[in-house]
């Protein structure tokens, strides 16, 4: 099944270039289920590309084919040009290494058997890099002194988070991959988080995609964010742009959604937009938010819309955008 189209990708020298990525699972009795169906996304170096969406629109499955982990079943993936999908075996584990993810729940991604400096150290043993396991927990906020010797479980939540973060960098990747890191975590802690990744993705030239279903989160630590909806992209623009002028109706939607944010919907945007998305084994035809849009009409289910430019760097797949293009 054919994207939403490439035309928003750039064509600098970006770390990771992602093209009409695809991910289906089979769901039984011949059926599929279409999680991601076709997008793309490029990511600069030093660059946090945030990607936002709903409970099951594909966010998750999406970062796992960017790490071949499964591989995608249709697309492209290149990190500095070299195209992942291709590779097998010694070649991709390599490549792999410098492409790093951690989770929404940390404590279950961590090995309960394992000392902190073993699950550090895992890494570097692997690849036979240099041991700087105090230096990781360091950076990470965690005394090695203390904190090397003990289990995961004698950790809280955040602690966890940190532990996940410090195994990431241990294998010095230039991209790591956040998926919803502070979803799991309590309010107070979010912040901490959220902060420590900033401080990293300065000190150690980070590469972030940072994965999250709250655009409240998104749009504070995002220097781009794309929107996804049900397998496809929507709209994609610099975080302040996203929260000024939402051009998506979906993307309204979820704005209108964000406590004591700055968009009230209207009436009928509510009522259309309210209720479950669509299942993705069954995607509407045309444009897959059309069953809940309150602008939708007959072309919307006749024809997918392509991405196409609403202003400079401001992107939108979309017939009917709420906001007029910039002349
Ligand atoms: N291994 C799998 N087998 C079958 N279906 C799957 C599998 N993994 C994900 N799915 C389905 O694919 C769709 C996308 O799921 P995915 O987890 O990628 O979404 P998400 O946006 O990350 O949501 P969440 O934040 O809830 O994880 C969902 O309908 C989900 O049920």
């Amino acid at each position: 099944m054919a994207g939403s189209g490439t035309a928003h990708l750039r064509d600098g020298d970006e770390v990771l270039r992602v093209e009409d990525l695809t991910v289906r699972f089979p769901a039984g009795r011949r059926r599929t289920v279409h999680a991601v169906s076709g997008i793309s996304f490029d990511v600069a170096r030093g660059e946090t590309l945030g990607i936002v969406g709903e409970s099951g629109c594909g966010k998750s499955s999406a970062a796992r084919a960017v790490m071949q982990m499964p591989r995608p079943v249709a697309g492209s993936v290149r990190l500095n040009g070299l195209e992942l999908t291709g590779l097998r075996g010694e070649a991709l584990r390599r490549t792999r290494r410098r492409l790093q993810m951690i989770f929404q729940d940390p404590i279950s991604s961590l090995n309960p058997r394992r000392s902190v400096r073993d699950i550090v150290a895992e890494g570097p043993r692997v690849w036979g890099s240099r041991d700087g396991v105090d230096e990781v927990l360091e950076a990470v906020g965690l005394d090695p002194a203390t904190a090397a010797g003990r289990r995961p479980h004698e950790f809280s939540g955040g602690q966890c988070q940190r532990i996940s973060i410090a195994r990431a960098l241990a294998l010095e990747p230039e991209v790591l991959i956040c998926d919803e890191p502070v979803s799991a975590l309590d309010v107070s802690v979010q912040a901490q988080i959220l902060n420590l990744l900033e401080d990293l993705k300065a000190r150690f030239g980070l590469t972030l995609v940072f994965i999250a279903h709250d655009l409240a989160v998104i749009k504070n630590v995002s220097d781009r964010v794309l929107v996804m909806y049900l397998g496809k992209t929507c709209e994609l623009a610099p975080g302040e742009t996203l929260v000024e002028r939402p051009a998506h109706p979906y993307t309204r939607a979820l704005l209108s959604s964000v406590p004591r944010g700055p968009l009230r919907l209207t009436a009928e945007e509510e009522e259309r937009a309210g209720g479950e998305p669509p299942s993705p084994v069954d995607p509407p035809s045309g444009c897959r938010f059309r069953t809940r849009c309150p602008r939708a009409d007959a072309r919307c289910a006749a024809e997918e819309p392509a991405m196409r430019p609403l202003a400079p760097g401001h992107w939108i797949a979309c017939h009917h955008p709420a906001v007029p293009p910039v002349a």
